[in-house]
């Protein structure tokens, strides 16, 4: 297999190296180029914020980062692999094994635990684990947010903020390499905002890269770079 786990992974290698990356979405009355030459590259353990208005193009150039699409042109290379033009069935593979993702909505299952939410997403995972080693890696998940002691809680008897923190240890639960966050505090007051962001934050203590759309200009500055979506191009 061509995968490259964490542990062979070439440390001067960048997570993501995108170059003149371009896509324009039709299916609507008028085609729109929504990108146009996008540059970005991320290391391990940086973090990245993109900044642009309404209707710039910043979820379009998540889902391609986090091959739901695949660009018209420019280059992409996940990890050094070459994954402008990778396959649905790779990409999907892909998808499960390098990338986290974390969105506004929080999408937990409000019947079940905050930790049993956790596990859930290491149930499809590559490699089978047992039950036991499901849940202990559920719960140092929910021990980084912050919130272990919240483990046997479902999510209707969670704030905003603590089930967007129970979704972000989703998210990491599989170790993935890069974390992709849409709008992740769109639907929570600043203060909790601000919870959230130091969450997604300290993930990359620990190698991983981080993504993160916003239109907040403090939860931006708390990132390693700020970037604007601007005509197209990142700026
Ligand atoms: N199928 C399509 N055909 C043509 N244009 C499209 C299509 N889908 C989306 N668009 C347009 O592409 C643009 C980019 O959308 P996108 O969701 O990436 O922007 P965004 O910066 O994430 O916006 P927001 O901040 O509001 O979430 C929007 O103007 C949208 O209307």
């Amino acid at each position: 297999m061509d995968a490259v786990g964490p542990g062979e992974a070439d440390q001067r290698v960048p997570l993501v190296r995108i170059t003149g990356l371009t896509k324009t979405l039709t299916g609507q009355e008028t085609a729109r180029t929504v990108l146009a030459g996008v540059d970005l590259t991320l290391h391990r353990g940086d973090s990245v914020a993109v900044l642009g208005r309404s209707g710039s193009g910043k979820s379009t150039l998540l889902s391609l980062i986090g091959l739901f699409d695949r660009p018209d042109g420019g280059e992409y290379l996940l990890d050094g692999q070459d994954v402008t033009r990778v396959p649905e069935r790779r990409a999907a593979a892909l998808r499960s094994a390098a990338f986290g993702f974390v969105f506004q909505r929080f999408f937990l299952l409000k019947h079940l635990t905050a930790v049993q939410n956790v596990s859930m997403a290491l149930v499809n995972g590559q490699g089978w684990l047992p039950r036991r080693k499901r849940r202990a890696k559920a719960m140092a998940a929910l021990e980084l947010m912050g919130i272990a002691h919240l483990a046997g809680h479902r999510p209707p008897r969670l704030s905003g903020g603590e089930q967007q923190r129970v979704a972000i240890a989703r998210a990491l639960v599989r170790e993935p390499r890069v974390l992709l966050a849409d709008e992740p505090t769109g639907a929570l007051d600043t203060e909790t905002g601000n919870l959230v962001i130091e969450a997604l934050r300290s993930a990359t203590d620990r190698g991983c890269g981080l993504i993160l759309v916003t239109h907040d200009h403090d939860h931006a500055a708390k990132m390693n770079r700020v970037t604007h979506l601007v005509d197209g191009v990142l700026t």
